[in-house]
């Protein structure tokens, strides 16, 4: 177990020298030894790495994995974890003006530093922080009845300063076949056709249904998405607030074969439903002001 720096910010939070002293949190060596904090409660079990605050599995009590995980997953200082949900910030996909820049901004890639963990009415909370520039940033995770993710933005600059950023929890959920699996909760949405050159569509009455590679970025919606897997005889919800866009992205066999970390038959076996600020909806943050996305998941 290396050494790992953890900053107590809230006093009344319990801790010892080498973590926080709640019950049901253990800071543990995950895969490729990085660090990732443990969370086990009456509600269930989740996992989140510090390496970009990626959450890697939440299973509630009786179920299956929510999340999925590549099983060629790269996990390595600097290096982006293929699945669970990893932070896209502050921008989502290829920099708006630098194509040298990495895809999906560049929170996902570091080592975010853990700051607090607190238990209440049975429910486990952990808080990371990193800083972008003038904006400071907390993702907290919240195993209890759903398990909560908040992602909340500030803009610590001098007055008169104002920054745009784009921002998404980019949710890999497990399904047993996505060819069976469909989503609801978008219908009569617009959205930007990633495979079109971002054209702009809108979705009919129907389902989204996975027949070929899906990469669309849904805008002006606040909706719950609900993911309904046949095979695993189970729906997924996804509910949100201060999040105006959601994405749904399926590789499919070609491009599931051109990602090195994801095994060639990998795309069955997810779905992203992203919680997101982006394109239309990316978000303006003046000086002083703080803005807070969040989503929850749930099984039904
Ligand atoms: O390979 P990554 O940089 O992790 O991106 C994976 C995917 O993320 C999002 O869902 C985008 O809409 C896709 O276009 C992209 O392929």
């Amino acid at each position: 177990m290396r050494l790992i720096r953890i900053v107590v910010m809230n006093e009344s939070l319990s801790s010892v020298s080498d973590g926080f002293a709640v019950p049901g949190y253990s800071l543990i060596e995950g895969p490729g030894g990085l660090p990732v904090v443990s969370l086990v409660n009456d509600h269930g079990v989740a996992s989140i790495a510090l390496q970009g605050a990626t959450v890697l599995s939440y299973r509630p009590s009786d179920e299956a994995d929510v999340l999925y995980v590549s099983e060629s997953a790269v996990f390595s200082d600097g290096q982006p974890i293929r699945g669970g949900v990893p932070i896209c910030f502050p921008w989502f996909g290829s920099h708006g003006t630098d194509a040298g820049k990495p895809s999906h901004g560049t929170v996902r890639t570091r080592a975010w530093e853990l700051v607090g963990v607190h238990e209440h009415n049975g429910a486990l909370t952990v808080r990371l922080t990193t800083r972008e520039g003038v904006l400071a940033v907390a993702f907290e995770v919240t195993l209890g009845p759903r398990l909560g993710m908040s992602l909340e933005v500030e803009h610590t600059g001098r007055s008169g300063e104002s920054e745009v950023f784009e921002a998404a929890l980019h949710t890999y959920l497990s399904v047993g076949d996505v060819s069976g699996a469909t989503v609801t909760g978008l219908e009569q949405t617009d959205y930007l056709d990633q495979l079109e050159g971002r054209r702009r569509l809108t979705q009919g009455d129907d389902p989204i249904v996975f027949e070929g590679e899906v990469d669309r970025i849904y805008l002006n919606t606040s909706a719950t998405c609900v993911l309904h897997d046949p095979v695993f005889e189970r729906s997924v919800a996804v509910d949100k607030d201060g999040s105006r866009s959601t994405v749904v992205w399926n590789p499919w066999i070609e491009k599931a074969r051109r990602l090195a970390d994801l095994p060639d038959d990998a795309w069955q076996r997810f779905v992203c439903i992203e919680t997101g600020n982006i394109a239309d909806n990316a978000v303006t943050l003046r000086a002083g002001e703080r803005h807070r996305m969040a989503a929850a998941l749930s099984v039904q």
